[in-house]
């Protein structure tokens, strides 16, 4: 069974601005499938249709057409069932009122029919302090702390995390990323969304990269560099740059680029090409002092498929 599974979704809104309205297409014929027991990361531009699709995974909204399944659940019919075995730290909800923050693990261990003990859920997140002051009183960070905590409540079989590392000091996103993968640990799905590219790289299995209402890409990271072409970029440290080999290296087959910082060299290439600029350049009358070489990010990845904020 597949913990979410979004077949044929076309979302549409209705936008109001001062000469009119206008239908905005937020999803379009949207297919994801998000499978039982993997760390899921979701990613886009501004606008791309995260939250939309979180909204409908959620059934804070109903897509225009398509369906929506959740842990074997239609979403349109079963959604109780689904809210129950479902854990969602929000994107910009905190905890509001003046109850404690043990106030509001307490309330969601209790609307889960849960057994958890408050204080363990509160310890996992780092809040032992601050659980007995008014939420009111927290800080941005310890709000999110705080969602996590009650998010964890009853074992979810499947968490959504919505941009969770927002306001998290190092510690706190260090802290979430334990988390995750404890949970994960345990046999729950998290779908997890973000823009933080370094957290959704060391905690994922598998991204899946939205823009414009379409999924333009979904696979290992790893995967995803091999399709992009499995590009490297190799630094080299010289005692000088010998201008013929760098004219030389520029020419080699899979050389995309060749940068000159006196006395370094760095060239991006395809994988299959690093063996042969390393050599040119040992072959050359310059004296290698250092060669590092780094993997295309996530990020560069990201870039490559998206376009920028949707209109
Ligand atoms: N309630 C709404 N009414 C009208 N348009 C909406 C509504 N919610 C979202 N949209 C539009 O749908 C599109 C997708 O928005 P969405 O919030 O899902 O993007 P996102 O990927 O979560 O973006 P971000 O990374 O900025 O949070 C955008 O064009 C947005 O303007």
């Amino acid at each position: 069974m597949s913990a979410i599974e979004l077949r044929g979704v076309t979302k549409r809104y209705r936008r109001f601005g001062i000469r009119g309205s206008r239908t905005v297409t937020a999803l379009h014929d949207l297919d994801l499938t998000v499978r039982s027991g993997e760390i899921f990361g979701f990613l886009g531009p501004n606008g791309a249709g995260k939250s939309t699709t979180i909204d409908l995974l959620l059934d804070y909204a109903a897509p225009t057409s398509g369906s929506v399944r959740v842990l074997g659940h239609d979403v349109a019919t079963e959604s109780a069932a689904v809210r129950d075995r479902i854990g969602v730290l929000p994107d910009g909800y905190g905890p509001i009122g003046d109850r404690t923050g043990r106030d509001h693990v307490e309330f969601a261990i209790n609307a889960k029919d849960a057994d958890d003990d408050p204080d363990d859920l509160i310890d996992r997140v780092g809040m032992q302090g601050p659980a007995d002051y008014p939420v009111a009183e927290y800080s941005k960070g310890m709000a999110q702390r705080l969602m996590l905590a009650v998010a964890l409540a009853g074992e979810p079989d499947l968490l959504v995390l919505d941009e969770p590392s927002t306001g998290l000091d190092p510690n706190g996103a260090r802290t979430m990323r334990r988390i995750v993968r404890e949970e994960n640990e345990r046999g729950a799905t998290v779908f997890f969304s973000s823009h933080i590219m370094e957290q959704v790289e060391a905690v994922c299995d598998r991204v899946g990269i939205l823009d414009g209402g379409e999924l333009v890409a979904v696979d290992s990271i790893d995967a995803l560099r091999e399709a992009a072409g499995g590009s490297a970029a190799v630094t080299l440290e010289l005692s000088a740059v010998p201008a013929n080999v760098v004219d030389y290296v520029r020419a080699l087959e899979g050389v995309v680029d060749v940068e000159i910082d006196e006395p370094s060299v760095t060239v991006t290439c395809d994988d299959a090409a690093k063996a042969a600029v390393v050599a040119a350049f040992y072959d050359s009358p310059a004296t290698v002092r250092d060669v590092t070489t780094s993997e295309t990010s996530l990020e560069d990845l990201f870039e490559r498929y998206t376009r920028g904020v949707a209109q």
